[in-house]
């Protein structure tokens, strides 16, 4: 698997730092709130671990599984919710947990459609943000890390389902998309 990767962009060693550092000013944030962690599935997962346990909050988490991309490295613009939340979100603070912000076109339906449902807030914490890839404008509250244009895969982010399980963020060698 590792030698499917051309570059290593953010590393174990660097992700942890990020983790605590944001873990840390969450704490800050919302110590007199009663936060939920919403985790968008299946990226957020590895993130969503790591992270929650820096915070040092009683908080609640919960999950809903959307998807925009259906393999390959495009998004189809069409976010599908194919798992929704199990709890009402109505007055609560909400802080939604992704792996990357890229188009924003998840993360922009996914907050107008928890305002609609009557959250009394909404906020967002990134592992990584890609800016240049904006298609709608957005900028996320907490950010571990920009990144460049790039497709990137590990630590949650797939490539048609694989290399969720790298430890490390890392761009794929060009010829493992030609195989296709
Ligand atoms: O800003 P955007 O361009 O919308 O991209 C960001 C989204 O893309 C990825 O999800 P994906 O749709 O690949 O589903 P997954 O989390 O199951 O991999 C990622 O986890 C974000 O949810
Ligand atoms: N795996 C992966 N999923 C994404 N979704 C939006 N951007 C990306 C990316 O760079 N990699």
């Amino acid at each position: 698997m590792h030698n499917d990767i051309a570059q290593i962009l953010v590393s174990e060693q660097e992700i942890k730092e990020i983790c605590v550092k944001l873990g840390k000013q969450l704490t800050k944030d919302y110590q007199n709130k009663n936060p939920l962690l919403v985790g968008l599935l299946k990226g957020c997962m590895p993130f969503m671990a790591d992270l929650s346990r820096q915070i040092d909050l009683k908080f609640e988490m919960a999950y809903m599984s959307v998807s925009s991309y259906h393999g390959g490295i495009a998004s189809s613009g069409d976010v599908k919710i194919k798992m929704d939340l199990d709890i009402s979100i109505k007055g609560r603070d909400v802080l939604i947990v992704e792996d990357i912000v890229d188009t924003a076109n998840t993360i922009v339906t996914i907050i107008e459609l928890f305002k609609h449902r009557g959250a009394a807030s909404v906020k967002m914490v990134t592992l990584l943000d890609k800016p240049d890839g904006r298609l709608r404008e957005y900028q996320p509250e907490y950010v571990g890390r920009e990144i460049p244009k790039a497709f990137v895969v590990g630590y949650g982010l797939d490539y048609n389902e694989l290399y969720r399980n790298l430890p490390y963020v890392g761009v794929l060698k060009p010829e493992i998309y030609n195989q296709k």
